[in-house]
């Protein structure tokens, strides 16, 4: 099934302050959408917003709408966890559980009722080799994922947010704790995810973006000041404050 997924006219407060405004944004299938733009402009709060995990911040509030197949994320009764299966999430830092390598994978599957003990270790297999990481780790799967180095542990953390089978991926500076080699390795890992899912990258790294992104949101001050093909925004942006940003002039 084709996933849609677009906000409306969303806006995100921090009590009566509005760091995200107005944003019309759609996120297409098998793409990968880069979110850029100088600091404390946004990005985050916005990616926060599409699977609600702003929910935990006192104080911070949305209007307008996300859909996600045509359902409202934010429409009462609606099942969070079951939201967060479809709509992952994953952070600047490795954030893996105090847990053996094969239980961080096999956490949320079991969660979400898988007890077989085969169709898990296929899970542990199928999400490790996914997010290119089996084989540095299939000898040593009851070892602490704490023992991999740090690149080791972001592509841990991409493999326990497909343990569920996510449609959409969030990916919040997802190298920007890591180094050149593991870096790399997370950007092949995003082209090849984008063929199964619709991913939505925050970074500061613009030659990442344009290695990466089909499509480029520039950010400034909550809005979306240009939204494009990443081709476009990179070689012929409308907007002389992308061209200031992206070529380095500010921010
Ligand atoms: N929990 C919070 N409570 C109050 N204000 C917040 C909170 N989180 C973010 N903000 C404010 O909202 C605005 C947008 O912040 P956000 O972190 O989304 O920006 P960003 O573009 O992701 O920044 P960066 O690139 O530095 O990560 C900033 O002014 C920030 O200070």
């Amino acid at each position: 099934m084709q996933t849609t997924f677009r906000t409306e006219n969303l806006s995100v407060f921090y009590g009566k302050y509005e760091a995200v405004k107005n944003i019309d944004m759609n996120f297409p299938e098998q793409s990968v959408t880069a979110l850029i733009g100088p600091s404390g402009c946004g990005k985050s709060t916005f990616l926060r917003s599409l699977n609600r995990m702003n929910d935990d911040i006192a104080g911070s509030r949305i209007t307008g709408k996300i859909w996600i197949d045509g359902k409202d994320i934010n429409a009462p009764g609606t099942d969070v966890i079951e939201l967060r299966q479809k709509i992952g999430m994953v952070w600047q830092r490795p954030n893996p559980f105090y847990k053996s390598i094969y239980d961080n994978i096999a956490f949320g599957p079991k969660y979400h009722g898988i007890k077989d003990r085969r169709k898990l270790d296929e899970i542990v297999e199928s999400s490790l080799r996914k997010a290119a990481l089996w084989d540095e780790v299939k000898d040593r799967l009851k070892q602490s994922a704490l023992s991999l180095s740090g690149g080791q542990q972001q592509r841990l953390c991409i493999a326990r947010a497909l343990s569920v089978n996510p449609r959409i991926l969030l990916l919040d500076e997802p190298a920007s704790a890591l180094d050149p080699v593991s870096t790399a390795k997370v950007e092949e890992l995003i082209i090849d995810l984008k063929k199964e899912l619709s991913i939505v990258i925050v970074t500061h790294n613009m030659q990442q973006a344009a290695r990466i992104s089909d499509y480029t949101a520039y950010f400034y001050l909550g809005s979306v000041v240009e939204h494009d093909k990443t081709d476009i925004i990179f070689t012929n942006p409308t907007n002389s404050n992308t061209q200031e940003y992206i070529s380095g002039r500010f921010g």
